[in-house]
């Protein structure tokens, strides 16, 4: 069974406390928990990993780029928060490895403050979900499937 990353970024290990009206009152533990429900749905393998740490993300997007390329994992699904706007780093590593990328934000970020229209991950992502709220981790997973493994009979 082929394995997903979902990767979260600074500050979203506060998911239900930070920002209600922004972002909803789902913890990130239940945001996890619906992946890896959404995961065993389409058949894959679902890894979390939320770190602070722009380098922590960067050791894990170089793992997973590993692992995509040695058919182990079909690609990852990456809400960097505040670092999407900064990170020129993360950027090239998903550059570097080749990572298929699906670029996921809760909030409509183009709604919002003009700071947050510009994604340094964009250009590197395979596709992009914003604005659905946690679902969207859902859709980006599906996104990512249908992608990346059009075959999968969970998928018609
Ligand atoms: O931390 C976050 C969360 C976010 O990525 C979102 O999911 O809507 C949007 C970012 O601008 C913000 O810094």
């Amino acid at each position: 069974m082929k394995k997903i990353l979902v990767l979260n970024g600074p500050n979203l290990n506060l998911l239900g406390q930070r920002e209600p009206t922004q972002y909803g009152s789902t913890s990130l533990a239940d945001v996890e928990a619906m992946c890896r429900a959404a995961g065993q749905r389409l058949g894959y393998e679902v890894e979390c990993f939320q770190s602070n740490w722009e380098g922590a993300l960067i050791d894990k997007i170089q793992e997973y780029g590993r692992l995509v390329k040695e058919g182990q994992a079909l690609g990852c699904v990456f809400n960097a928060g505040a670092y999407t706007h900064t990170s020129v780093a993360l950027h090239d590593a998903i550059k570097g490895v080749e990572l298929p990328v699906i670029e996921c934000h809760i909030s409509n970020v183009h709604a919002r403050e003009p700071f947050r229209h510009h994604s340094y991950l964009s250009p590197a992502a395979a596709g992009i979900v914003v604005g659905f709220g946690v679902t969207g981790y859902i859709i980006a997973m599906e996104g990512l499937a249908r992608l990346r493994d059009k075959d999968n009979p969970a998928l018609r």
